[in-house]
């Protein structure tokens, strides 16, 4: 649809978009083929992001007060810090049952950018449009590329369908949705100025994500 700014984003940068949610990682997962020392890697990495993630979102959750024009953006956004509280505990859980010691886990080069781009987000001086188009993309790579490891299709190791459920559900999805229609909204009224960074910021979240799925195989 003609004006839709993500929609068009989406067919713009659709390459872009397929290497991030369908990396080799996850196209391990679903043809069955993964080294499970690989799925062990990225558990750890994943714990120390979602960490770094937690603050963003808190950050998010001010920004949306103070600048939304739409009081149900805060309950959406509210839900997603609630959802990292039951993510924490469930990595807690995970890493145990992999015999992976979450104390030990030294971030990884691309790990670290990460979190200090989620850093610089946290910044009052960054607005709510950009941050809300950035929550939007980092949550949306992970739920597009683990549903896809739970198609019809899919040879997802059974000890990996849990993992793979945590964000490839049709719940995720749905709230992955909210997350678009509040970010559709917000472009919709932006400056070409605001636009442009985040669309750049878009960008930035897809290849972030590439990288942080590279981590995987230990090499760095
Ligand atoms: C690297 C990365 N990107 C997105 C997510 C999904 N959001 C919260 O869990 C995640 N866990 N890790």
């Amino acid at each position: 649809m003609e004006g839709d700014i993500i929609e068009t984003w989406l067919r713009k940068h659709r390459f872009s978009y397929i290497g991030a949610t369908r990396h080799p990682f996850i196209l391990s997962i679903h043809d069955g083929s993964i080294d499970l020392n690989n799925f062990k890697n990225w558990l750890g990495q994943d714990y120390v992001f979602v960490r770094a993630f937690v603050p963003f979102v808190a950050s998010l959750l001010i920004k949306a007060w103070k600048e939304s024009d739409d009081n149900s953006d805060v309950d959406v956004i509210l839900g997603g810090v609630a959802s990292l509280s039951d993510e924490i505990a469930w990595f807690k859980n995970e890493s145990s049952k992999w015999d992976v010691a979450l104390a030990n886990i030294v971030p990884q080069n691309a790990n670290q950018e990460y979190c200090r781009f989620l850093e610089g987000l946290i910044d009052p001086d960054v607005g709510y449009t950009v941050a809300i188009t950035a929550f939007w993309a980092i949550e949306t790579v992970y739920h597009d590329s683990y549903a896809h490891c739970l198609d019809d299709d899919s040879r997802t190791p059974e000890e990996l369908r849990e993992t793979c459920k945590r964000w490839g559900n049709d719940d995720f999805g749905q709230y992955c949705q909210s997350l678009q229609s509040i970010a559709t909204r917000r472009l919709a009224k932006a400056s070409n100025d605001v636009i442009a960074k985040a669309e750049a910021v878009f960008l930035q979240v897809l290849e972030l994500e590439v990288d942080f799925w590279n981590m995987s195989n230990g090499k760095n």
